[in-house]
């Protein structure tokens, strides 16, 4: 049996903030914004896997509004989205995600987010994909103000 999701997710970028992205801290002059570490990439995966066990979302699990939240490892807020994934008997297909960028270069930093990626999954870096895309400097990716990031996930159950 197989189970397809997605998830969308933008946080902003500001100064006095470190950039934190697909588990890992990326030097750069800003980060996100957020309750939590503002972690995009992870909120991203983390949705799309809540989306293909029909468990709503990570505002439904995490509330903004709790201070258990404030500056949470969204590494850890994952792991516990992928307990549940794995209380149902799901295990990784694949994923594939996009970053929505336009600084800073995010090629010298692909790998090693596929790999935290991968061990937060519990799964083969090969069945880890994540790309980064500019948006050609038009919008609020253009501008530099937020990063936005996208995923699809397909979760398998062995019967
Ligand atoms: N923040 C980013 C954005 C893009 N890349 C890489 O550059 C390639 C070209 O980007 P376009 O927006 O012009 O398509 C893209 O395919 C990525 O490999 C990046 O590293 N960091
Ligand atoms: C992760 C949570 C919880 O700390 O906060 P944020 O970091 O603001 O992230 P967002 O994607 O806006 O929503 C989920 C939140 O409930």
């Amino acid at each position: 049996m197989m189970r397809i999701g997605q998830g969308f997710d933008v946080h902003q970028l500001v100064e006095g903030r470190p950039l934190i992205l697909g588990g890992i801290t990326i030097p750069y002059e800003k980060g996100l914004l957020g309750h939590s570490d503002a972690d995009v990439l992870l909120h991203t995966i983390a949705d799309a896997a809540l989306g293909a066990i029909g468990e709503g979302d990570i505002g439904k699990h995490f509330p903004d509004t709790d201070m258990e939240f404030k500056d949470a490892d969204s590494a850890k807020l994952l792991t516990h989205v992928w307990n549940l994934v794995k209380e149902q008997g799901y295990e990784l297909g694949n994923i594939d995600c996009t970053i929505i960028a336009q600084k800073p270069k995010m090629a010298p930093h692909i790998e090693t987010m596929r790999v935290r990626i991968a061990q937060l999954l519990e799964a083969d870096v090969s069945q880890v994909n994540v790309k980064a895309t500019t948006t050609e400097q038009l919008g609020f990716t253009g501008r530099g103000e937020g990063i936005a990031s996208q995923a699809v996930i397909l979760l398998q159950k062995h019967s």
